[in-house]
């Protein structure tokens, strides 16, 4: 009985004490939480730095309110998007879960970062749009990876440009944002939390899709995106008619091949359409891709689409200062983007945040838009023409150059809502670390 209640009085010091193995202050002895990395409509992403052998990763804050699917790892209660990376972390192209904490406010979860790296949103961006080998290279990769959650009983149901993470070093891609992840079965949906501009037709006649079918249609939608930097449907009405209207126009020139693809995958009637297997085996993803050398190989230098005087280095959270080995590992190359961006389709750029204010059309996102400004093109440069040779030293002296001319620029204001969670979690922490005292005497 005695043991039983200095037991009992161990756990709730623990617990005032925040030392769940899981809470607020071992995620702050394990990391260090630097700049903001990037956000979207449900959680802010943030740099950080693992102390015990700084490894550059990702954290990302989710609210409790905002999380809609509720799973169990190991008997304990998590949000589905941790539940869904941690069954796709052994793939490949899924970036990799290392670890998830729980605070009263939301989770913080903890992904690789690859280094350098870029959304495949900036990356088109940066470049206007890629030419048919790039995506060729990057849409394979990308397709294979979605064939294997499926297999791993994982659907993303947010397949996007912005969801994607590519290693400017090797060109391998990373899907992210598990946050409309959900099990994949055979029978119908009839919930939907991913973007709207890549939702299969279906979902706006009848309110109901197949899990498969629609992934083949937002990857229809992906690679359309990524050769005509455009999305192919500005709305709703667009996405139920435009086959009434015969093929998609293209504003590039591609192989017939490819349009081929597209339109297997944008088929209307989803029992009609391809089928994942169907688009590995097609021979335009079938054909030996060039390399990634090759490819970038001059490419990366174009002008990005916008050159931007407010590439901020995001606020540093609350007690953290930047540490001498941050500016050794500096920032990626994205940074902070502009709210406002929209899912614009035809005649438009699917990244709106920076197309002419007539051509802006005020329809929201369904549901998350990360609002990551794209790296100027002088950090593309760099950072690519670092990566031609490959060691870590060049990469990083070629960032950190980069990076050090800026400086001296203002911080950008983070998301005050996140920032104060946050700080709150980190004060919690500290009053429960004086009543811990109380308690020990
Ligand atoms: N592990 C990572 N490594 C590098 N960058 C990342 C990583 N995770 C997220 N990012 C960046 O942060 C952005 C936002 O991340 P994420 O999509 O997970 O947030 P979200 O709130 O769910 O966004 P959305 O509303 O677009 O779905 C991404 O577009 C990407 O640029």
């Amino acid at each position: 009985m005695k043991k039983l209640a200095s037991l009992q009085f161990f756990n709730l010091k623990l617990l005032l004490n925040g030392e769940s193995s899981r809470g607020f202050s071992k995620f702050k002895k394990n990391y260090k939480l630097k700049a903001e990395l990037g956000r979207g409509g449900f959680g802010v992403v943030y740099r950080a730095v693992r102390t015990s052998d700084n490894t550059l990763v990702a954290v990302k804050f989710i609210e409790r309110s905002n999380v809609k699917e509720w799973a169990r790892i190991n008997g304990e209660q998590v949000p589905m998007e941790i539940c869904m990376l941690a069954k796709c972390s052994k793939i490949r192209g899924v970036i990799r879960l290392l670890d998830w904490y729980s605070i009263p406010e939301g989770f913080l979860i903890v992904m690789e970062r690859p280094y350098p790296c870029i959304d495949m949103f900036d990356f088109i961006k940066g470049q206007g749009k890629i030419s048919e080998e790039m995506a060729r290279f990057l849409f394979r990769q990308i397709a294979v990876t979605v064939h294997e959650c499926v297999q791993n009983r994982v659907l993303h149901r947010d397949l996007k440009d912005e969801n994607v993470v590519i290693d400017l070093v090797t060109g391998s891609t990373k899907l992210i944002d598990f946050g409309a992840a959900t099990v994949l079965r055979r029978s119908q949906y009839s919930d939907f939390q991913g973007t709207r501009l890549y939702c299969p037709p279906e979902w706006f006649l009848h309110s109901l899709y197949l899990g498969r079918e629609a992934a083949v249609w937002s990857l229809g939608v992906l690679l359309y995106n990524s050769l005509n930097g455009r999305l192919p449907f500005r709305n709703e009405k667009d996405i139920c008619t435009a086959h009434l209207l015969g093929p998609l126009p293209f504003f590039v020139p591609v192989s017939s091949e490819v349009k081929d693809l597209i339109s297997k995958c944008l088929t209307f009637d989803p029992f009609q359409r391809c089928s994942l297997e169907a688009i590995l085996n097609h021979p335009w993803v079938k054909q030996q891709p060039l390399s990634w050398e090759l490819l970038t190989k001059n490419k990366v230098q174009k002008k990005t689409s916008v050159e931007k005087s407010d590439d901020h280095i995001s606020e540093t959270l609350g007690e953290q200062s930047e540490t001498e080995e941050e500016r050794s590992h500096p920032t990626t190359v994205s940074t902070s983007k502009q709210p406002g961006t929209s899912d614009e389709g035809v005649g438009l750029s699917a990244s709106s945040s920076h197309t002419p204010p007539k051509k802006q059309h005020k329809e929201h996102r369904m549901a998350k838009t990360s609002l990551l400004a794209p790296p100027t093109s002088v950090e593309m440069k760099a950072a690519v023409q670092a990566s031609k040779t490959p060691t870590q030293f060049n990469v990083h002296t070629a960032l950190k150059n980069q990076r050090q001319i800026k400086k001296h620029q203002s911080p950008h204001a983070a998301n005050s809502t996140v920032l104060t969670a946050l700080r709150r979690a980190m004060s919690r922490e500290a009053q429960n670390r004086i009543s811990g005292v109380f308690l020990q005497n």
